[in-house]
């Protein structure tokens, strides 16, 4: 299976990797040091469970070169969504498929206008993963999981071919006949997260032990869920409580990957996380105050280190 990473940063590198590793047949889009260096000493990936080195992998900057591939593995920031998809239309042909990992819901709507409702399969990643100097990827933890599958619930073929691909390298993959709701579930769980680490600047938990965060906390998830309801995705209407104990079962130390972005002055994914779900509040008329407060305390940052 010919792929094509876009981004090969924390997650595109990290599955990129593993694909590649499995027998795929991968190329690497990236930019910058990380480009040189991949070109130049290959692709590193420092992990608890099973680091590894690929010496030599196919790296570029320009899709161009590449020529169409089976599946694009989308994976740069959400503020680059649209310059990277405008990027790849060389590589996708008429039965491409485009794989977002990105964070959010608002990714493939992004994306859908540029490269066509076929080209797009549902998906997210659970993994905590970053370039930890250029040509090296660091992951957090043990935890890594793909989840994919068709919008229309199809157990298509390219969905299994890349599901055998997933495997093969060792990556702890599902398809999903539910993809829609998937992203939604993710998206409860990865605001909450996001949301109280990094306005109170606490790791999970203490936000979890104290009365008044562990109730903002669920009162953020709470506002998710009833604005993906109202959007008529099917995520139960207690999911926000389920999945206040599954935060219970986290590691005290976890944080979300935004917490990182801002503790290091970087530019923050926040319009498209609690600022994702005002607004998506907004347009089917649901009120979301706690979303609203956390994007109003945090937008100053937004943009990365304010002078
Ligand atoms: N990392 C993680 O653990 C997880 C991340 N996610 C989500 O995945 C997405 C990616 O995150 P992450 O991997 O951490 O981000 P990274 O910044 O580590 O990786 C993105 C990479 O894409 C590169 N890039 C952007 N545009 C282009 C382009 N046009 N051509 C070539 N390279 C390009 C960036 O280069 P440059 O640095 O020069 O901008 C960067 O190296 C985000 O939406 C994030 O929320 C989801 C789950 C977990
Ligand atoms: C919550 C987590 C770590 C799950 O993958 C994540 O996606 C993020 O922090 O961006």
């Amino acid at each position: 299976m010919r792929i094509a990473v876009m981004g090969s940063g924390g997650l595109g590198g990290f599955f990129g990797g593993r694909l590649a590793k499995g027998g795929a047949d991968v190329v690497f889009m990236a930019r910058g040091a990380h480009l040189a260096a991949l070109k130049a000493t290959g692709l590193t990936i420092e992990s608890p469970e099973d680091p590894f080195t690929l010496p030599a992998v196919q790296a570029t900057d320009d899709p161009a070169t590449i020529g169409p591939v089976d599946l694009v593995l989308f994976t740069v920031k959400l503020w680059d969504t649209e310059a990277a998809a405008r990027a790849i239309a060389p590589i996708v042909g008429p039965r491409t498929a485009v794989v977002s990992l990105q964070n959010g819901v608002q990714k493939d709507d992004m994306l859908r206008p540029i490269l066509g409702d076929n080209a797009l399969m549902g998906a997210i990643a659970q993994i905590s993963t970053t370039i930890a100097r250029p040509g090296v990827i660091a992951q957090t933890g043990t935890m890594q999981r793909l989840v994919f599958g068709e919008f229309d619930g199809a157990r298509s073929e390219r969905a299994e071919r890349f599901l055998a691909a997933c495997l093969a390298g060792g990556i702890k993959a599902e398809i999903s006949t539910d993809i829609t709701r998937e992203i939604w579930q993710k998206f409860v769980f990865l605001v909450g997260l996001s949301a109280l680490t990094c306005a109170t600047r606490c790791t999970i938990g203490p936000v979890r032990e104290n009365p008044h965060t562990r109730a903002m906390l669920l009162g953020v998830m709470e506002e998710v869920v009833a604005v993906g309801r109202a959007h008529r995705v099917a995520v139960p209407e207690d999911f926000a409580a389920e999945r206040l104990a599954f935060i219970d079962t986290l590691p005290a130390g976890m944080v979300a990957s935004m917490f990182h972005d801002l503790a290091a002055g970087r530019r923050l994914e926040l319009p498209w996380l609690s600022g994702g779900v005002v607004d998506l509040g907004a347009a089917v008329g649901v009120p979301t105050p706690l979303n609203r407060a956390i994007r109003d305390v945090l937008v100053l940052h937004a943009d990365g280190r304010p002078a």
